[in-house]
């Protein structure tokens, strides 16, 4: 049975179509019905004293969305509008979730659901430093197929949506962030938008698309939805906090949510009607929506008021149930029928609309294209790669100015080949986690709606951070090389660069493993440095590897401090020798020192194949974390 009334939606002159033009070709099946769901019910576990206990929060909801409406959920705080929005849109984690939802009359297959249907986040997660321009080409090289659509057709794509969100005059400006003055918020919001409108998606979902907007912009942006809605035929769903009067009255159709059950969903015409019926009239000169919340709200204020409030909305969410009751039952064509059969007999019916994924070089190339671009523009972040390394190399290589090979000269170059393997960890690690971690939430919500493959994306940040990496790393590595004298060999020098290059490799690997693997930044700041401090302690320098007590001496394995700086002291010192001051005792030859600091153990290509192996673990493990991080972890239905 439909829960909504049964009328033409009409509002402000634009008329609904009841059949809309399907971009894709094909028309939306028998009935307009685009997204329909049944007896939803969902409840999470929550903890009553030592026991726990499923709470409901969603209970029995039933509606459907059709091509050219845009639905409005609206409810206080907590009245599981968010939730609702997820469980529909397929993006419900933990929790238990009952009912029917079906995309065009067919069970939503997770894969093709994602890629024709769009979801709009209450943060717009974006790159910063790209034009509104840039950012929704980007967005239509990765989400639009190549074989469904050439170069210039996703350009025009582009022009299309900038068209449609009235976006022309900000086309060449960055989106900006708290650093970097750029669109305004309702721009952004905009822009939000359109980058999920490129896939001309039969269902937009948008999570509070007015948070944080004037109302001017809020309007806007629910109009510009509207608009859309109704030229695509897509059916547009939204969550909104108290919408003015006038938001309220561009909704086509309301769902009124109080403690996770229906108070109201129909046509927003007809809202105030119904309230009227029983026994609610909305005060004449009352924004309608603040009068429904103000109904629809639990009042804390006393233990009477909110026993008070608990019955009225029992009793709201009772009468709208024996309301709906009442209603003629759907015409056999708005029933999904044949769909409804192909569910019962347990099938998936993925769609005919579904927008078949690009092939890998494809997403790869564009994604390092994105991130050369942010990576070229980051103007402060290069530049204080480039001013780190020059002041480090300048500091350290005076610091040992001209190493002598005498006693003095051994202590010395041990301590400039120990700095360069930390200048490998620290500053490569720390600057990069950052940004990527930025990155890493961007791409969790581009993937939410299968826009590329995590590879691409993995592999795309491997190939821009390490040669940023090694750029500044080769500044730091020959300023310290000849201010400091370290032995003017060129098989020596070069050597002592690879080693160098690796041991970065390894750190942007580390990174890369612990950008994917923790939940926070907060929590890669502690981590990150403690481990990174453990590699140095066990580095080889401050405790000889062999004198190290058997519980911990496993950490050597899988120390690249240890590696890299065993390879660098045999590269430097082999073939050294030491003159005495008379009457002392002293190292008198480079083998004496390579032995006495315990680093001989493997040669020095050896060290550096160890090097390439931890380089590839750390990258390996990296990736799968961030896999499983970016898997979805949703429910359907
Ligand atoms: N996974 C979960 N675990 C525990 N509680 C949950 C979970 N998901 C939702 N809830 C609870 O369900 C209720 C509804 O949450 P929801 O976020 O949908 O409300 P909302 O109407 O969107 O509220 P707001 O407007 O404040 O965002 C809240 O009380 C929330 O704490």
């Amino acid at each position: 049975m439909s829960a909504v009334f049964d009328e033409e939606a009409m509002t402000e002159g634009i008329q609904t179509p009841r059949r809309a033009v399907a971009p894709h070709g094909s028309a939306a099946g028998s009935s307009d019905v685009i997204l329909r769901w049944d007896e939803l019910n969902y409840d999470v576990k929550s903890k009553v004293g030592k026991t726990e206990e499923w709470r409901p929060i969603l209970h029995g909801i039933t509606g459907e969305a059709r091509a050219g409406e845009t639905i409005a959920i609206i409810g206080s705080s907590g009245a599981g509008k968010t939730t609702l929005l997820n469980a529909l849109s397929g993006r419900i984690v933990g929790g238990r979730l009952s009912g029917q939802i079906l995309f065009r009359g067919a069970k939503r297959h997770p894969g093709s659901f994602k890629r024709v249907t769009a979801y709009v986040q209450q943060d717009d997660l974006m790159h910063p430093l790209l034009t509104v321009q840039e950012t929704l080409s980007y967005a239509s090289k990765l989400r639009l197929p190549n074989n469904q659509y050439s170069a210039e057709q996703k350009a025009e794509r582009v022009n299309t949506v900038i068209r449609q969100l009235r976006l022309e005059a900000a086309r060449n400006t960055k989106i900006g962030d708290a650093a970097t003055r750029g669109v305004s918020g309702g721009e952004r919001k905009r822009v939000s938008i359109g980058t999920e409108l490129l896939t001309d998606p039969r269902l937009l979902f948008l999570d509070e698309p007015t948070s944080g907007l004037d109302s001017n912009s809020s309007e806007l942006v629910v109009e510009l939805v509207k608009k859309v809605s109704v030229e695509q035929g897509l059916a547009a769903l939204m969550t909104i906090h108290q919408p003015s009067a006038r938001i309220f009255n561009i909704f086509d159709k309301v769902i009124l949510l109080s403690q996770g059950r229906v108070v109201y969903f129909g046509p927003t015409s007809t809202a105030i009607e119904y309230f009227a019926n029983i026994g609610y009239q909305c005060p004449v000169h009352e924004n309608p929506a603040d009068y429904f919340i103000d109904l629809m709200t639990l009042d804390y204020r006393s233990d009477d008021a909110l026993a008070r409030s608990k019955t009225q909305v029992k009793e709201l969410a009772d009468q709208f149930a024996v309301h709906v009751s009442r209603q003629p039952a759907a015409t056999p064509s708005e029933k999904p029928s044949s769909a409804s059969d192909n569910v019962s007999k347990g099938m998936e019916v993925s769609g005919d609309l579904d927008l078949p994924r690009n092939n890998w070089f494809h997403e790869y190339s564009t994604l390092a294209r994105r991130d050369w671009t942010n990576a070229l523009r980051n103007a402060p972040f290069l530049m204080g790669q480039v001013i780190q390394a020059i002041f480090m190399a300048l500091l350290i290589g005076f610091m040992f100015f001209t190493l002598k090979n005498t006693s003095i000269g051994v202590q010395n170059r041990l301590g400039v080949l120990f700095i360069i393997a930390v200048n490998a960890t620290f500053p490569v690690v720390m600057p990069f986690l950052t940004m990527y971690y930025k990155e890493r939430d961007i791409m969790i919500r581009e993937r939410s709606s299968a826009t590329y493959r995590v590879s691409s994306f993995f592999v795309s940040k491997v190939t821009t951070f390490g040669p940023i990496a090694l750029a500044s790393n080769t500044l730091f590595f020959i300023g310290i090389y000849f201010i400091s004298h370290l032995e003017f060999v060129a098989g020596k020098f070069f050597v002592g660069l690879a080693t160098f290059y690796c041991l970065s490799l390894v750190s942007i690997g580390f990174m890369l493993m612990v950008g994917s693997g923790v939940k926070s930044i907060e929590v890669g700041f502690v981590v990150a440095p403690a481990i990174l401090t453990i590699q140095l302690l066990f580095g080889g320098l401050f405790a000889n590897p062999h004198s190290i007590t058997p519980v911990l001496r496993w950490i050597r394995w899988v120390n690249p401090v240890q590696y890299g700086f065993a390879s660098l002291t045999q590269n430097e010192f082999k073939g050294l020798e030491f003159v005495c001051s008379q009457g002392t005792q002293c190292y008198q030859t480079g083998a004496e020192v390579i032995n006495a600091y315990g680093v001989g153990r493997f040669t020095t290509w050896q060290n550096i194949l160890f090097l390439i192996m931890l380089a590839v673990v750390d990258m390996f493990v990296g990736y799968s974390l961030l896999r499983w991080k970016a898997k979805p972890k949703s429910i359907w239905l």
